[in-house]
């Protein structure tokens, strides 16, 4: 029985360091949901709370309306696979995912049917006489997913599960566990600094930085709308630009240089001073080329065609460089040195308050509790 996770103002210290210092979220049953965040940010340190390997200095969490804080990792029935696969080396692969259950003390014919559909839902069936040594890395990984799932946990912990593996198989497994997980319906509690994995995997993905949660949403809410600066840069890449809004007769005008202006109406402005410092965020395929003179004036800096896409680094008449990226067309590709205007339309750009540099930008969905 898969369950959800409910944390109430969680606390988490080593010694006298606090590493979350009040973190509240909810996940829902038979989620997919991924903790992302850089290095040191709380990810693994959140998971083995959730496992139950580490101590809760404060706060509460749940598994449905269960409180779980003092229950050992033993009883909360949870399927754990790790960066280093940890299956059983001298154990075939049958037998390593057979352990589990053997623990459990099912019965021989039970074992032999879930292993057997198990091996089929990660298609390993072939390998199943096989020792680990004889195993490809990603298939090593599938077995470790294996042997996770088949004790039908409610709950499967994964940290980082793919980082060991090359780029290529790293996509292939990465779409093989989001639709095993999709198959079993287990809540999945996923960890990786790996953004697009994130977004290819999740049904919603929690931003962390420091110990706090900074924005929870499906992965094209946050791709599009970031709760914050700290978002709008850790997803994707984009183009962070400190300019002003000016406020006048009703209406909100972002000045992204001297000569180009965009009327706003989907941001909300408190202030009432009529010139407000904010920061832009400007994803690179947001920008376009203009045919005429309407735009931000630039001199393209460098050029990089790289198939599908083309990257220019384009200098603007204020001195900043922003990147930007086209679909490659058949046409030539602009040479450094050539002076371009650039536009971009209003809705795909993002605004977020100069100091405090949270989004004042309609249409944020965010589901972290504060
Ligand atoms: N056992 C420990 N004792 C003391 N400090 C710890 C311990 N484990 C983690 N920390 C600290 O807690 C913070 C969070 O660490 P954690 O491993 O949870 O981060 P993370 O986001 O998973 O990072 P990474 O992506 O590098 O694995 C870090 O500052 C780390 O140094």
């Amino acid at each position: 029985m898969s369950v959800s996770i409910t944390f109430n103002n969680i606390v988490k210290k080593y010694g006298d360091n606090t590493v979350i210092p009040s973190l509240s979220m909810g996940i829902r049953q038979g989620e997919f949901f991924t903790l992302l965040g850089p290095s040191g940010c709380g990810k693994t340190t959140l998971l083995r709370m959730i496992a139950g390997f580490n101590s809760i200095e404060g706060g509460e969490i749940f598994f449905n309306d269960q409180l779980i804080n003092n229950k050992p990792p033993q009883h909360r029935n949870i399927g754990m696979v790790f960066q280093n696969y940890a299956v059983f080396p001298h154990l075939t692969v049958e037998k390593n995912v057979a352990f589990g259950l053997e623990n459990r003390k099912v019965s021989k014919q039970e074992i032999k049917q879930r292993v057997d559909r198990m091996l089929d839902v990660v298609q390993i069936s072939n390998f199943r006489n096989r020792l680990p040594e004889n195993l490809s890395g990603g298939q090593q990984q599938r077995v470790a997913l294996a042997r996770a799932i088949v004790i039908e946990p409610d709950v499967l912990l994964m940290d980082e599960p793919l980082s060991n593996l090359d780029a290529k198989l790293r996509v292939e497994m990465r779409n093989a566990i989001r639709e095993i997980q999709r198959k079993v319906g287990i809540t999945t509690v996923y960890v990786t600094h790996d953004q697009e994995e994130a977004m290819a995997v999740s049904d919603r993905i929690a931003v962390m930085k420091l110990g706090e949660i900074q924005h929870i949403g499906t992965p094209q809410n946050i791709y599009h709308r970031p709760a914050n600066v700290f978002v709008a840069s850790f997803i994707g890449r984009t183009n962070i630009l400190d300019r002003t809004c000016v406020v006048k007769d009703g209406k909100t005008i972002l000045q992204l240089t001297d000569h180009y202006f965009i009327e706003m109406d989907n941001i909300t402005v408190t202030k009432n001073d009529n010139k407000i410092p904010v920061k832009v965020s400007i994803r690179p395929e947001e920008f376009m080329f203009s045919r005429t003179e309407e735009g931000m004036s630039g001199t393209v800096i460098s050029n990089m065609f790289l198939g599908l896409n083309t990257h220019y680094f384009v200098e603007l008449e204020t001195g900043e460089q922003v990147e930007i990226i086209q679909e490659s067309s058949m046409e030539k590709i602009l040479e450094p040195g050539t002076e371009v205007k650039l536009m971009v339309k209003k809705e795909k750009i993002n605004v977020f308050d100069g100091e405090t540099e949270k989004s004042i930008t309609k249409g944020v969905i965010n589901d972290a509790k504060s």
